[in-house]
């Protein structure tokens, strides 16, 4: 029976192990970490992260062909497969801060796996690395390997949190990367034949190990971009009357160009987006190449000015101050369908509102006066609120009694949508001032002296 070990129980190990388990009854999959609480959940009624379907997957394999386990030494040294899926955070200190990827979990991997294998093993990059990781975990195992033979492989994850089990039965494509000697090549088709279990053949890509890490760095980068050009243009739309949803729609509508990845928003979050262009970027720098660095950073540039111009919208729409107001937030999380509040723009947005708060106004210590508190109801947060600000595009917000809601704020009653999903004329209709990005602005807005 073939063996696979998983390190790093996260939003990625956790479901694409899952999955592997319930497609391949027979390989035996233990997904392992080094966070106590993590496992013990996994191994628990309660997951540690919210995805839809997930809960089905795992209690259909858990304890038959997939385990939660701690355990990391005894799992890594029995397995033939080692997938290494453990966070790769931008560094915030030395050399290449608030950039480069910090790989000091997947180092310790490694050393970890040099350390403990008494037989070959192929080792599998599912982490998002720098290209050319793989040979920097090369060196490592081979140099404290004691003889044993490790084949390094990339395979990137493309799954999208919300939508991960949906994306995992049906990726677009999986992709493997391998040396291009006899023995990678042997690793790469090892590998293919777990995925061929359940994805079709013409969907499993093979390329060089550089190409498929640089190929996940871009994939991010282009699927940021889309955002960050449609937001660009949202700025633009409220400029001019146009509106950003026609836009969008006009220009999807060329197949050249396609719909998906259109919907302008208050910028996008998540944990990866923006760790990874960085990381793009600091890799253009290092290979001498400041001109396409500075392209790529222009991505992010507009996101922080997307989610500074939300604000900004907010604060002028509000006689140019939010202090002393009761703002309501509805959505937390980066995107609908997830529990991850990672970078999401939920905590620029506020943290902006906190700047706009005059020093005298501000409570002396966090305990005397609560300037966050969080309820579960929209109804509760917007009870004699000023103003609510759309962060996150969960379904219910699209069906809230607007009316009820109008009637318990203070008027006038402000709503920020920076998702687009509510329908402005209806809100206009109830008595609203509707701020929605990139829509014609409603005429309150205009006569302030917004900046954006
Ligand atoms: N979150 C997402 O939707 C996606 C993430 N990725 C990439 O996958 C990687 C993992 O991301 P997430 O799953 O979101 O991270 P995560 O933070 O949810 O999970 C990583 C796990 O690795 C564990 N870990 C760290 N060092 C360890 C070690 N030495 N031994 C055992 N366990 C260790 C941590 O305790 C943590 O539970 C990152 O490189 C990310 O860029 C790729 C595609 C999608
Ligand atoms: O490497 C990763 O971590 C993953 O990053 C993204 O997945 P994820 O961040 O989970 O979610 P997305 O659906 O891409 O959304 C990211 C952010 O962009 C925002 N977004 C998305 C689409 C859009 O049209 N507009 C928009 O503002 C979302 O609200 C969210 O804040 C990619 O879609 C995945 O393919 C990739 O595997």
């Amino acid at each position: 029976m073939v063996k696979i070990c998983c390190i790093g129980a996260g939003y990625v190990g956790g479901p694409t192990m899952a999955v592997i388990a319930l497609k391949c009854p027979s390989i035996e999959v233990a997904v392992v970490d080094i966070s106590v609480s993590r496992i013990a959940a996994w191994n628990s009624d309660q997951l540690p992260i919210y995805e839809p379907g997930l809960d089905d997957v795992v209690k259909q394999c858990r304890g038959r062909n997939l385990f939660f386990s701690t355990d990391v030494e005894k799992h890594v040294c029995e397995a033939d497969i080692v997938f290494v899926s453990v966070n790769t955070p931008t560094k915030t200190r030395g050399l290449g801060a608030g950039k480069a990827a910090d790989l000091t979990y997947w180092e310790s991997a490694a050393r970890m796996i040099a350390d403990v294998s008494k037989s070959d093993k192929i080792v599998v990059e599912k982490s998002t690395v720098p290209v050319k990781t793989a040979e920097a975990i090369e060196k490592i195992l081979t140099h404290n390997g004691k003889g044993i033979k490790f084949q390094i492989l990339s395979n990137p994850e493309f799954l999208a949190e919300g939508t991960a089990i949906e994306d995992l039965f049906k990726p677009d494509r999986v992709l493997i990367g391998g040396r291009e000697t006899p023995e990678g090549q042997k690793a790469i088709q090892a590998l293919k034949d777990v995925y061929a279990h359940w994805v079709p053949e013409d969907r499993i890509l093979t390329t060089n190990l550089w190409s498929a890490e640089l190929s996940k760095l871009a994939a991010n980068a282009f699927l940021a971009q889309r955002i960050s050009s449609v937001n660009a243009m949202s700025a633009l739309c409220e400029a001019t009357g146009a509106n950003v949803k026609q836009v969008s729609f006009a220009v999807g509508t060329d197949s050249r160009i396609g719909p998906k990845f259109l919907n302008a928003s208050v910028g996008f979050g998540g944990s990866c987006f923006q760790k990874d262009i960085l990381n793009l970027v600091y890799i253009c720098e290092c290979n001498g190449l400041p001109e396409v660095a500075e392209y790529w950073k222009q991505v992010i540039k507009i996101n922080d000015y997307q989610k500074g111009r939300f604000v900004n919208r907010v604060v002028a729409s509000m006689f140019n101050t939010v202090a002393n107001k009761k703002i309501a937030i509805l959505g937390f999380a980066f995107k609908k369908d997830t529990g991850d509040t990672r970078e999401t723009p939920a905590i620029d947005v506020m943290n902006k509102f906190d700047w706009d708060h005059p020093i005298h106004l501000q409570p002396m210590s966090p305990s005397t006066v609560k300037q966050v508190s969080v309820v579960w109801d929209a109804y509760a947060a917007t009870k004699d609120a000023h103003g609510l600000c759309i962060l996150t595009e969960w379904d219910e917000f699209r069906n809230l009694d607007y009316q009820k809601i109008f009637d318990n704020m203070q008027k006038p009653a402000f709503v920020f949508d920076g998702r687009n999903i509510v329908d402005v004329d209806k809100l206009r209709e109830i008595g609203f001032i509707v701020y929605s990005i990139g829509k014609p602005l409603d005429p309150w807005l205009k006569d302030m002296p917004a900046v954006a």
